[in-house]
């Protein structure tokens, strides 16, 4: 004999119910079955909302009841043909009136007690039960309706009935020995010995199939619902989440006690007692073998699960009265025991001056109300403060029974939610290591699950979740490169880039599930205006664990934002050299922040685009070196107007070309200032661990005077050319002596310089030509012959690079 139980998102509806015939048909060519069914999908739930609105006087209840009618007869029309509808029609309709009745009665004397909403539920049920016997024999099974109330004997506590084991297993097996047939069986519902209605608590359908499965000593039970077995987390707050092939009965009823709503915590103890395995299968993907539950702890991984609980409350009872901890504590579980409040974890002090309580937030306030009528005296003459309540909190439990002997487990944990900068509120691990769990705030239940399934079972597949400001053509080269390495990075790397927010100057775009990268998204498409406060908000919301903003813009603005990124632990990739420039105390305090926060703050792209100039001053530092000179030549634009003019042609006119070919800003005299080049060398002497303002750098600008305050660039070069002259002058001076003309910048004795140098043709500048960077290095390593890092050191593409690499380190980093 097997026991097959069916969900309510199994029988939601007609098409549905025909998967559920076909996989019983399939079952009983081997098997002897009897098949529990819950009421159709989502109507307890309908049946409990029309009592609610019934009672607070609502006539809206009467056309609820009337949908829920009209939902249980299409399911009829649907599944019987017409010849046999009319017995299961009446059947409904009558049922219907019943229900009819008794919301009168709730709307009239306004009175929803557990008895009567017990009595309501089980409607669902005893419909969908019914029905699905009548539709099975229409198809040609031999079926026997059993309401399960007829058998499953409980106490009189409502809403959650304890089962009389001994007078139930009696009755069901009296029952199936005196009937034949298929038993279809009525989920969920039971009755006392006077003969009222009970139920054994939402979702205890799977119970009932297991107190069957006991009772008859079944072979199996397979509970049969809308996921394919029990997943390592929510599938739904989860999308990795995958199945576990086995559990054993303890870390499935921890992890369903814990929020795992698939399973029915109760369902494994009659299950367990009789050694009988529970299988949990999908409907809709049938040949998935699902979850198998049976008494055996499989070795491996650390743990088998994460689950959770939403809308809980941490109650604090506390004061001097509690110090006599015995007393005290044992008094608090009294008054919530008689509550009847249940209490899902329990932390303690040490000091025992205090004890805090996660309840379920609804059940929280009658927490409150029984510790404070229990310690009425001590809180009126102060001995004890009156109960604390604090809302909007979630639990996460992390499950598994080799987190027995075994470490790690809890520091793995915390380490995760303290990364994704996740307050932990409190703490409890049974001493049974079976379970740690922990208190957090609601907002952050969705990151912190995703953050502790990445760093249990994802830990070797990484998940970046990129939000970049700046599509112009560096953002758009990195778009295009992460793209191209997506596949490969997830493969060789376990890398997982995927990009959820993107602006430029005008428009702003998000994607919950990142944008797919192969089909270019035109941000012009979008009809969200860029606000930059809204998108860090956006991304904040999203709450995303190991968020990278990418800043791929020139902008003070966005600059200014970083203290707020870095503050809500999100870690900052960019090539914008504003917030590194500004002032030492900023540059510190960004660092600092970062530092704090946990969260990486990478700039290699600051200087010399994709070079690796940055980190190798940072690791030379680090390894203890000393700088003792920087020389650098740092602007390809600078570099190509001073390597072109040496061919002869007028300053005006090469400065003209280099503009044209797109090395100069639009402005050339934003590069020609030495400006952007001075930015540059303080950044790097700020690397070099020297405390530099941009103030105390001596700038040679090569814009002439008269050229400074000129409006348009045309009138720009049209006085420059009077100036070609002076520049043919310098560079005869210079080639007359053997020399070469570089605009560089140098670091030395904690002095930046920036201007134009006319250099013997063996320095290694001389010999730079077109757009390339150098940058020499001397330090205490380096002091006979200097570290020297060449190449493009601007280009959209090579920038795009170098922020891709610093984005792929923060992977590397955030790894375990
Ligand atoms: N760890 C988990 N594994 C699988 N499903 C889970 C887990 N935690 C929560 N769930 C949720 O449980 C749902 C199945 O339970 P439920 O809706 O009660 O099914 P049924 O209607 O079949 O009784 C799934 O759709 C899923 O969203
Ligand atoms: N119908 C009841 C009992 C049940 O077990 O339902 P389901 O199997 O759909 O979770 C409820 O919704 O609580």
């Amino acid at each position: 004999m097997k026991i097959i139980k069916f969900g309510g998102s199994s029988v939601a509806n007609p098409e549905n119910i025909q998967r559920v015939f076909s996989i019983i048909k399939e079952k009983l060519k081997e098997h002897e079955l009897a098949v529990v069914f819950s009421a159709f999908g989502g109507v307890t739930e309908s049946l409990l909302k029309i009592a609610q609105l019934a009672r607070e006087g609502d006539e809206a209840y009467r056309e609820v009841l009337q949908t829920l009618e009209e939902k249980h007869l299409a399911i009829v029309r649907q599944l019987i043909s017409v010849q046999s509808q009319s017995t299961v029609m009446t059947f409904v309709k009558v049922r219907f009136k019943e229900l009819e009745d008794l919301f009168h009665g709730i709307y009239l004397i306004k009175e929803n007690s557990p008895r009567t909403l017990d009595y309501v539920a089980s409607f669902g049920e005893r419909l969908s039960a019914f029905i699905l016997a009548e539709s099975m024999q229409g198809q040609g099974l031999k079926t026997q309706f059993l309401d399960a109330r007829d058998v499953i004997r409980t106490n009189d506590r409502f809403g959650q009935a304890k089962v009389d084991f001994e007078v139930t297993n009696e009755a069901i097996k009296n029952y199936f020995a005196k009937y034949d047939g298929i038993k279809v069986i009525t989920g969920f519902i039971s009755s006392t010995a006077k003969g009222e209605t009970t139920t054994l608590g939402r979702s205890g359908s799977d119970y009932t199939a297991a107190i069957f499965a006991a009772a008859l000593d079944a072979e199996n039970l397979e509970i049969w619902t809308d996921v394919s077995g029990v997943l390592t987390s929510d599938p739904k707050l989860v999308y990795t989440a995958f199945t576990i092939p086995q559990l054993s009965y303890n870390e499935a009823m921890e992890l369903s006690h814990f929020g795992a709503k698939v399973i029915f915590p109760a369902t494994m103890q009659p299950a367990m007692r009789k050694s009988i395995p529970i299988y949990i299968k999908n409907t809709f993907e049938p040949e998935n073998p699902g979850t198998l539950i049976n008494g055996e702890v499989s070795p491996g991984a650390l743990i088998k699960g994460i689950s959770s609980i939403p809308n809980v409350s941490i109650v604090t009872v506390q004061g001097a009265g509690m110090l006599d901890s015995t007393v005290g504590t044992s008094r608090v579980f009294k008054a919530l025991a008689e509550a009847k409040v249940n209490v899902l974890l329990i932390s303690q002090a040490s000091s025992e001056h205090s004890i805090c309580l996660a309840i379920k937030t609804q059940e929280s306030y009658l927490a409150k109300e029984a510790v404070e009528k229990e310690f009425f005296y001590e809180i009126k003459s102060g001995e004890m403060d009156k109960v604390i309540l604090l809302h909007d909190l979630a639990t996460v439990a992390v499950v598994g029974e080799n987190m027995k002997h075994n470490p790690g487990a809890s520091g793995r944990m915390f380490r995760a939610l303290g990364r994704n900068n996740i307050n932990v509120g409190a703490i409890a691990q049974g001493s049974s290591e079976l379970n740690i769990s922990a208190v957090i705030p609601q907002p952050d239940l969705q990151k912190a699950l995703n953050a502790l399934h990445e760093a249990f079972f994802l830990s070797e597949n990484k998940v970046l979740h990129v939000f970049l400001v700046g599509v112009g053509l560096i953002g758009q080269a990195l778009i295009k490169m992460i793209a191209n390495q997506q596949q490969k990075l997830r493969g060789d790397n376990e890398l997982d880039i995927q990009i959820h927010g993107m602006a430029n100057s005008r428009f702003m775009a998000f994607h919950e599930d990142g944008f797919d990268l192969s089909n270019p998204y035109e941000l012009s498409d979008s009809d969200e205006k860029t606000d930059l406060n809204k998108f860090i908000r956006t991304m904040e919301e999203m709450n995303f664990s190991n968020t990278v903003f990418v800043d791929c813009t020139a902008s003070q603005d966005v600059a200014e934002l970083y203290t707020k990124i870095l503050e809500a632990k999100v870690a900052i990739v960019t090539p914008n050299k504003k917030a590194n420039s500004g002032s030492m105390d900023q540059y510190r305090a960004l660092k600092k922040l970062a530092k704090k926060r946990g969260v990486k703050f990478l700039y290699e792209t600051n200087v010399a685009a994709g070079l690796p100039v940055i980190n190798t001053l940072q690791d030379l530092m680090l390894s203890g070196d000393r700088v003792i000179r920087i020389e650098a030549v740092l602007s390809g634009s600078m570099n190509y107007i001073f390597s072109e003019l040496e061919k002869g042609d007028p300053f005006s006119e090469v400065v003209k070309k280099a503009k044209e070919l797109g090395f100069t800003e639009p402005d050339p005299r934003d590069d020609l200032s030495g400006m952007d080049v001075a930015r540059k060398i303080l950044i790097l002497g700020r690397e070099a661990e020297q405390d530099l303002e941009f103030d105390s750098i001596e700038i040679q600008s090569m814009v002439p005077e008269d050229c400074q305050n000129l409006g348009s660039v045309p009138e720009f070069f049209e006085v420059l050319r009077t100036h070609d002259i002076d520049f043919a002058e310098m560079l005869k001076v210079a080639e007359a002596k053997g020399e070469r003309l570089r605009f560089m910048a140098t670091l030395e004795n904690g002095k930046a310089k920036v201007g134009l140098n006319s250099l013997p043709i063996a320095h290694p500048f001389s010999g730079l030509g077109g757009s390339d960077n150098m940058i020499l290095l001397t330090t205490d390593r380096y002091k006979d012959r200097p570290m020297i890092i060449r190449g493009p050191g601007a280009g959209a593409d090579v920038t795009a690079a170098g922020v891709f690499a610093d984005v792929i380190r923060i992977g590397n980093y955030t790894r375990e």
